[in-house]
């Protein structure tokens, strides 16, 4: 059975790694765009058209550097903000700077009708509140739309701890889970959504007798 984590004890272990073990938190956002590229490289996905949706914090960052690998890789893909990127993470902005000198096209709108995959990576860890009303809407027209999507650490709208959906959420056909499995993957309405569950190791470091609440 997978490791399950709650998002306090995640970001714990994030900060024991960026400022303890001195990996910065550019290198584990490379390491969870590369696990993600891995498992959709493994040929279940199809790659022909992939719309990467990304947020303005720390999993909209990994959606960026995703796009940048992908593009890399030849594979087609399309980037796209949900929120004003002016007022996005440092991290997302640097993400974008090197995306940009790649070469990664943008999108402002999509229908949904078109990516043969949608990637996940508006919201993670991160979500407090009940998503805005516009984004709910966005995300109840596209699960009416016969998409797959893989999402990044967690379907946008689950909470990471207790599975609810807070206001909408994102169906997922897999979640790639970066480290360990967000409990709220388990629960209530967050087991569903986020479908198949995928942990990818990204190297993070286990503070020394760390104790994992759900054993
Ligand atoms: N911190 C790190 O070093 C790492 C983070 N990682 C990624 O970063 C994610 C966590 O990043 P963040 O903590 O930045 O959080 P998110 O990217 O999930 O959310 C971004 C920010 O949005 C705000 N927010 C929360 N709920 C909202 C709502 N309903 N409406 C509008 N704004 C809202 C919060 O200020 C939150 O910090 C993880 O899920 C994972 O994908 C991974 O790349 C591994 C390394
Ligand atoms: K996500």
């Amino acid at each position: 059975m997978t490791q399950l984590v709650t998002a306090d004890e995640i970001k714990a272990i994030e900060a024991y790694t960026i400022n303890e073990a001195g990996l910065s938190a550019a290198v584990l956002t490379e390491r969870a765009a590369m696990a993600t590229l891995q498992v959709l490289a493994a040929g279940r996905f199809d790659l022909s058209n992939v719309l990467v949706l990304a947020g303005l914090g720390g999993n909209g960052a990994d959606g960026v550097a995703l796009a940048r690998l992908l593009h890399q890789a030849k594979i087609p893909v399309t980037l796209q903000f949900v929120g004003n990127v002016n007022r996005a993470s440092q991290a997302v902005k640097e993400q974008l700077h090197a995306a940009t000198l790649c070469g990664v096209q943008r999108a402002e709108k999509s229908d949904f009708k078109e990516p043969s995959l949608i990637i996940d990576a508006i919201f993670g860890t991160g979500l407090n509140k009940d998503l805005p009303e516009g984004l709910q809407k966005m995300l109840k027209a596209a699960n009416h739309i016969d998409n797959t999507v893989v999402a990044l650490d967690l379907p946008t709208g689950i909470d990471a701890n207790t599975g609810e959906i807070r206001g909408a959420a994102l169906k997922a056909k897999a979640t790639i889970a970066f480290g360990f499995e967000k409990v709220g993957c388990e629960k209530a309405q967050g087991k569903k959504m986020a479908g198949r569950v995928i942990p990818q190791d990204i190297g993070l470091v286990l503070p020394e007798d760390f104790i994992f609440s759900i054993q």
